[in-house]
């Protein structure tokens, strides 16, 4: 677990070993505390080197051993960085691979840091709803200064070696033998003082205006982690380090992770990290999963349709290294189309050189612009990303049918439509995947891969290795209309909506999503999609009649309500942020600032009159049941249905690709902490007001769990046989 041997008679090398990633367990804590013991008391012995087995340093405390009972655990990580940094030997901390949370921690109490240029240094407690608690939100801001340990702490984010130098964190940086240079610093530093690389010892450097940094970071975080507690703890703790010696800082550091541990927060964070890892492990009802079935290797790519989502994706593609053939119909189209991906790729060689890669490591794949079908002869895979319209994504696949080689994979970014009816018109049903990409494409971290009738499993296989490439997450569903994600999205929707046709301020509306955590309220969610986009979704998918976008209408629709007004605001050409109004204004067309809309205020409450809806103004908690309860139920219908393969699956998709607040683990996991028996006598009773929206119709599925009380997520599945996959 931690092995320790001689280097030389003077150096010892003490070797973390727990794979994967070395994650600090109680076991590799004790032994790592039982080999130091050894090295510190053995004469022989005058200066150590720690390092991590297999060229990873340390990803940190092991967080499946969170929820043991603190009895359980071993010695403290924090005692041990004591023992080191008192320690009268030098002790050099060996980083290769990564060096987070605990991990940095423990390094930070090593006198000296060598760096591979390939590692990673971060401090991403703060994700996990806790916070550095071995002594980080203390040693950090005595190493680097207050503003950027504020910026490590409390966002998470992990810092390569190269800008971990200069920011001071690492005092070397090598390109190979990371050890054996650690090892000669190591002895030359043999007898040196070592009070000045003793952090805890050291005075916090502060700015005159310390106070204000913290005040903004605290405002900064607020906003950005609505909701969430840990980041403002995080902040708390810096400023001990600021106010209070180290002793005290301590004390403060564990008083804030204990209140934060006693809180859903973390329990809810660690649920959502490995929701994201297991979502990768995909299993067919074949039998057929990752474990089986290897993907094919992707060299080259083409993309047709350059809008807003293909240029995106050809961006990924590019970040990913993969060449990719761009192609649009026209030259005016490839024309703005090239422009636009051309400006992106720009912005991405800055970031890319911003954060120190070199242009030989980290290169973006060659992108090249055609309008020319026949060039697609020879690439492994084709992203189609046209406009959603399912005859003119017919005629491409046909087409792509007759050019492409046969081992090529044709894949479609739809957003909803019949993957089968896709395949249908093709020579290779087997091999039509639905890749469903979030937009922005090359930032969002979702991959809807949507599994066909026809799909193989090695389309499936080939598809979900090409997710995790492109260093996203990608999440299987089924074949059914709108998927998962916007399965869920569009019932959401039409329940805010229905709150404004009942009197309801929209504003009001977003304000109290976004309090509960949402990275943006429906309305301004609604303005950046476009509502020519989700009115034309409605329409495609029967949840509204086109005919009847204008005039007075029964709003109803096969005996269920729905709403004319996107319908309505699109013949008034209000699209969203892309026109300059929408829901709300904007400063210009494809500005991002909403203000609030007098003409919007004035037209709505004329509509509310003529349309006779009833006035039903309802409180802040009431909003977030009608609108997120539609979600969860949903979500059970989705399970039902075995169009995802567990609640994890929907989770993931809402945390990564709807700005769902991952404190509360995503819908189906929050779902489990209001308690399901609570979400069902809400959803029944809201029902049973508004029998004409189905949405609210509970799911049996929920209604069978809530009967066995309120279980644990984890054992929805043993306890309900009668859910099965379909994917
Ligand atoms: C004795 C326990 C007492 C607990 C009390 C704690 C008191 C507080 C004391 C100190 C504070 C310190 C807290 C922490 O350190 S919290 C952990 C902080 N670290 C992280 O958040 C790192 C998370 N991991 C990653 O970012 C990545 O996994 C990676 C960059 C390390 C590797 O990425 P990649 O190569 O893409 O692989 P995977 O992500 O798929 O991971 C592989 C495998 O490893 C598992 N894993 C990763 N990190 C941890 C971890 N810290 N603990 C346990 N397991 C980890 C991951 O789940 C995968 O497992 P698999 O699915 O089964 O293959």
């Amino acid at each position: 677990m931690a092995t320790f041997r001689h280097i030389c008679d003077s150096v010892a090398v003490i070797t973390l070993s727990n794979p994967p990633v070395n994650a600090l367990s109680s076991a590799l804590i004790q032994a790592l505390q039982k080999a130091l013991g050894e090295a510190i008391r053995d004469s022989a012995v005058e200066a150590i080197v720690i390092c991590g087995d297999k060229g990873k340093f340390c990803a940190g405390a092991d967080i499946r051993e969170f929820n043991k009972p603190s009895q359980k655990r071993g010695p403290h990580l924090l005692l041990l960085t004591d023992l080191i940094e008192s320690n009268k030997k030098p002790v050099v901390a060996a980083i290769e691979g990564v060096a987070l949370g605990g991990g940095l921690e423990l390094a930070l109490g090593c006198h000296y840091r060598v760096a591979h240029v390939q590692a990673r240094v971060g401090l991403p407690e703060v994700l996990l709803g806790i916070l550095p608690a071995a002594s980080g939100t203390q040693r950090l801001p005595r190493l680097i200064g207050i503003a950027a340990a504020l910026t490590l702490i409390t966002t998470g984010k992990y810092v390569p070696a190269r800008e971990a130098l200069k920011l001071g964190i690492v005092d070397k940086v090598v390109g190979e033998n990371t050890v054996d240079e650690a090892i000669r610093l190591a002895k030359k530093v043999i007898g040196q003082p070592l009070g000045s690389r003793q952090l805890s010892t050291l005075p916090v450097q502060c700015p005159p205006n310390v106070e204000a940094l913290l005040a903004e970071a605290m405002v900064k975080v607020k906003k950005q982690f609505r909701g969430a507690q840990s980041p403002q703890a995080c902040i708390e703790a810096v400023r001990a380090a600021v106010h209070l010696p180290y002793t005290e800082g301590i004390k403060k550091e564990q008083e804030l992770y204990q209140f934060l541990n006693a809180t859903h927060e973390p329990r809810a964070q660690q649920y959502a990290f490995f929701a994201e890892r297991e979502v990768a492990k995909w299993t067919l009802p074949s039998g057929a999963s990752w474990k089986t079935v290897s993907p094919q290797p992707i060299h080259t790519a083409a993309v047709i349709g350059l809008g807003t989502m293909g240029s995106g994706i050809v961006i990924s593609l590019a970040k990913a290294q993969i060449p990719v053939i761009a192609l649009e119909k026209d030259k005016k189209q490839l024309n703005i189309g090239s422009k636009a991906v051309i400006s992106l790729l720009d912005r991405e060689t800055l970031k890319m050189k911003q954060l120190g890669h070199t242009e030989a490591t980290n290169s973006l794949g060659p992108v090249r612009f055609t309008l020319d079908y026949g060039e697609l002869r020879d690439v492994d895979i084709v992203i189609e990303a046209v406009f959603e319209n399912m005859i003119l994504k017919k005629e491409i696949f046909r087409h792509l049918s007759g050019i492409c080689k046969p081992e090529a994979f044709l894949c479609t970014n739809t957003s909803g439509l019949d993957i089968d009816e896709i395949a249908s018109v093709t020579d290779r049903p087997q091999m039509i995947v639905g890749t469903h990409f979030y937009a922005p494409a090359h930032i969002m971290k979702l991959l809807e891969v949507v599994h066909g009738r026809y799909t193989s499993s090695i389309s499936i296989s080939t598809a979900m290795q090409l997710a995790k490439n492109l260093g996203k997450i990608g999440v299987l569903v089924g074949n059914c209309p709108l998927f998962v994600g916007n399965r869920l999205m569009v019932l959401y929707l039409q329940q805010a909506i229905f709150l404004v046709e009942e009197g309801n301020k929209l504003e009001e509306i977003d304000q109290t999503l976004e309090n509960f955590g949402l990275a943006m309220g429906p309305f301004q969610m609604m303005d950046l999609a476009g509502l020519d986009t989700l009115w034309g979704c409605h329409v495609e998918h029967g949840l509204a009649r086109p005919e009847q976008s204008s005039g007075i209408s029964t709003h109803h629709h096969s005996s269920k309500r729905y709403s004319q007004l996107l319908g309505i605001l699109c013949e008034k050409s209000r699209f969203g942020q892309k026109s300059g109004q929408g829901w709300y204004k904007y400063e210009k067309p494809g500005g991002r600032k909403a203000m609030s809309d007098p003409w919007l205020h004035n037209f709505l409450s004329e509509y509310h009159g003529v349309n006779n809806f009833k006035t039903q103004k309802i409180t802040q908690e009431k909003i977030i049941e009608w609108c997120l309860y539609v979600i969860i139920n949903e979500g059970f219908k989705v399970l039902e249905d075995g169009m995802a393969s567990g609640p994890e699956d929907i989770d993931v998709i809402y945390n990564s690709g709807y700005g769902w607040p991952k404190h509360t683990g995503g819908p189906m996991y929050y779902a489990s902490l209001v308690g399901l028996p609570v979400v069902l006598t809400k959803l029944e009773k809201y029902y049973e007001a508004n029998p004409d929206i189905p949405g609210l119709k509970p799911s049996s599925l929920l209604k069978n769990l809530a009967a066995l009380g309120n279980p644990p997520l984890k054992e929805w599945r043993a306890l309900l046989g009668s859910w099965s996959s379909k994917l």
